[in-house]
């Protein structure tokens, strides 16, 4: 049975990762970090020394909302750098020959032709609000890239995938991305009765949120189908919507029947950030999951894991 070494498995994407029926079919390790703090470089090299993983998924990330990046960029850019090169580096010196790195399609340009293509990374000026998120996603990636050339016997992938929502999601305003924030504050206003809801910025602003139990399932695949995935692939839905329309999905699956007022005082970074899933679709895989079903399954989490 092949030993998968998972990090961030206490994550959402981990979680969803581990939760996969996929799963089942390999011996799991998934350290959390009081078991193994990825920016401790020797904790890390001798932890893979010991383990000898066939694969490595790294999973594992200082992420958060756009609110939290903007009031953070330092531990962004630095938990995330060391992780990311911690990791790597330790798989490389362990001799372990396959890694699946998530990117983000935050490490794309500001302004740039959508949907984005994998090709695009460092074409343009980065997003102000998350640069040292992103530019330490690109390192990483980076990095893979780096080793798979230099040393074809290890193949180092990157995954980059869009906006993600769902199971074991962040809620709390403070750290959260757009969709759980909707569905903590229409839930709230539902209870409350609160006659309106704030939407940050015009709503105009466009964005891909792909179900995470989505990007669990892409991940097992490349695991099962490694040799034939791409060095550095998108992971998304292939559409997007307004932020207007997230939250109008949103009200109905939740049942909010108030108003909203748009918050212009609040950042909206990137006007669009949709990626380009063409290498995914010839590669054979797709999102199952739609946006509506994708809000009905993560309230159905909320209520009973989050509000109760
Ligand atoms: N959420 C999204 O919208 C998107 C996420 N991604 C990428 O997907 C990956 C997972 O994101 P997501 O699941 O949402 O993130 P979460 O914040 O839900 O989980 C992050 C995970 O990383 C772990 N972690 C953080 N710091 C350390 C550390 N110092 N040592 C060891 N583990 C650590 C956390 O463990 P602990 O709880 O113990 O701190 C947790 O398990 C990241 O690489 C992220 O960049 C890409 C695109 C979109
Ligand atoms: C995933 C990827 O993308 C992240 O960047 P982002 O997409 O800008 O993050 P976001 O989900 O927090 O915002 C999306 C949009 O939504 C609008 N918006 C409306 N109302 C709320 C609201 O109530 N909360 C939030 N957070 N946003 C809101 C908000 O104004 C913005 O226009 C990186 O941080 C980084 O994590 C990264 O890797």
């Amino acid at each position: 049975m092949k030993r998968v070494l998972l990090t961030g498995g206490t994550g959402m994407v981990g979680r969803n990762v581990a939760e996969h029926a996929a799963a089942a079919d390999y011996e799991l390790i998934a350290p959390d970090s009081r078991e193994l703090d990825l920016r401790n470089q020797s904790a890390v090299d001798s932890y893979l020394l010991k383990l000898q993983p066939d694969i490595v998924i790294h999973a594992a990330g200082r992420v958060g909302g756009i609110q939290a990046n903007i009031r953070e960029p330092v531990v962004f850019l630095l938990d995330n750098l060391d992780m990311g090169r911690n990791i790597v580096g330790a798989a490389r010196n362990a001799g372990v020959k396959r890694l699946i790195n998530l990117g983000s399609s935050c490490m794309y340009p500001r302004e740039t032709h959508n949907p984005i293509p994998e090709d695009a990374v460092l074409t343009g000026a980065l997003e102000p609000t998350n640069e040292g998120y992103a530019l330490a996603k690109i390192a990483t990636a980076r990095l893979c890239d780096y080793i798979s050339k230099e040393s074809p016997e290890y193949q180092y992938k990157t995954l980059l995938p869009c906006n993600l929502f769902g199971r074991h999601d962040k809620f709390d305003p403070r750290h959260s991305h757009m969709v759980p924030a909707i569905i903590h504050k229409l839930h709230q206003a539902k209870l409350s009765d609160a006659p309106q809801v704030d939407i940050w910025g015009d709503g105009t602003a466009r964005r891909e949120f792909m179900y995470s139990g989505d990007l669990a399932d892409c991940i097992w695949q490349a695991v099962d189908r490694f040799d034939n995935l791409p060095s550095m692939m998108n992971v998304g839905l292939g559409h997007d919507l307004t932020v207007n329309e997230y939250y109008r999905a949103a009200a109905d699956v939740i049942g909010y029947q108030g108003e909203f007022v748009h918050d212009l005082t609040k950042p909206v970074g990137m006007r669009q950030k949709m990626v380009d899933v063409s290498r995914a679709s010839a590669w054979g895989w797709q999102a199952k999951t739609s946006i509506v079903e994708g809000l009905r399954l993560t309230y159905q989490y909320y209520i009973q894991e989050i509000s109760k």
